[in-house]
């Protein structure tokens, strides 16, 4: 097989996986979303990690998501710097990280999900932030993920995988979204842990 070949089959299968499980994070009630939203945000506030970080990339749940909106709350008392993700507009598809608090304007991007206005000035650099929270549609127990397929926070960090000093890269996933094993892609960002609203998975990854 060509490696085209082997690259267009490794896509179709992401991509069926893909549909697989925002299918399933769709079946949830809201009851059951609003629950996990505040058992992962418990989960968190006693994690060492989320205790010592100060500038957190958050975002704003769509699909079916793990919301972090009282994570976000709870940052705000703790008066942790948050910011949200921006599209940047001209490819290549990468994300800025602007400020998000209590006042901030949000309007919807191109995939409707709510942002704040792009303000180059305030914006954080994916160097700065200390901790970034990935929305995921699938993780496996090695640090693998499957994301909406963009790839905007593969090409955002891609500068970052090999830095010694870089953020925390943490993903975020109902229990259900966790699967036996991923493909691995040579442009995918490892995460160094993942937090579902049940448990908190460290992995090893090579970096750090
Ligand atoms: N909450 C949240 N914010 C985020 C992301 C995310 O995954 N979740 N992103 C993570 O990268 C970026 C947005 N990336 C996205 C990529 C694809 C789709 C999406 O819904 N695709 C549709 C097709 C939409 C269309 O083309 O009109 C689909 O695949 O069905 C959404 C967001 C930045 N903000
Ligand atoms: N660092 C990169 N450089 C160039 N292209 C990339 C890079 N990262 C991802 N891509 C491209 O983006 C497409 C989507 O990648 P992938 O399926 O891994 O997305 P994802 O990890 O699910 O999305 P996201 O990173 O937005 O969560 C791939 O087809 C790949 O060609």
């Amino acid at each position: 097989m060509t490696t085209i070949d082997s690259l267009t089959l490794q896509a179709n299968k992401k991509s069926q996986l893909r549909n697989k499980m925002r299918q399933a994070r769709h079946q949830l009630t809201q009851q059951v979303q609003t629950d996990r939203a505040n058992q992962l945000c418990d989960n968190l506030k006693q994690w060492s990690v989320f205790q010592s970080a100060d500038r957190l990339a958050m975002y704003l749940a769509q699909d079916g998501e793990l919301s972090l909106d009282p994570l976000i709350k709870h940052c705000w008392h703790l008066q942790k710097q948050t910011f949200l993700p921006v599209l940047r507009p001209l490819p290549p598809n990468r994300l800025w990280f602007a400020p998000y608090h209590r006042s901030t304007k949000l309007q919807p991007n191109r995939y409707n999900i709510p942002e704040p206005n792009n303000t180059p000035q305030l914006n954080c650099r994916a160097s700065q932030l200390n901790l970034v929270l990935f929305p995921l549609v699938a993780f496996d127990n090695k640090g693998g993920r499957l994301g909406m397929g963009g790839g905007f926070y593969d090409r955002t960090f891609e500068h970052l995988i090999h830095k010694n000093k870089r953020p925390l890269f943490v993903g975020i996933a109902h229990p259900e979204q966790q699967v036996s094993e991923l493909p691995t892609e040579q442009w995918d960002i490892p995460l160094d842990a993942v937090v579902t609203s049940e448990k908190i998975f460290e992995f090893n990854t090579p970096a750090r």
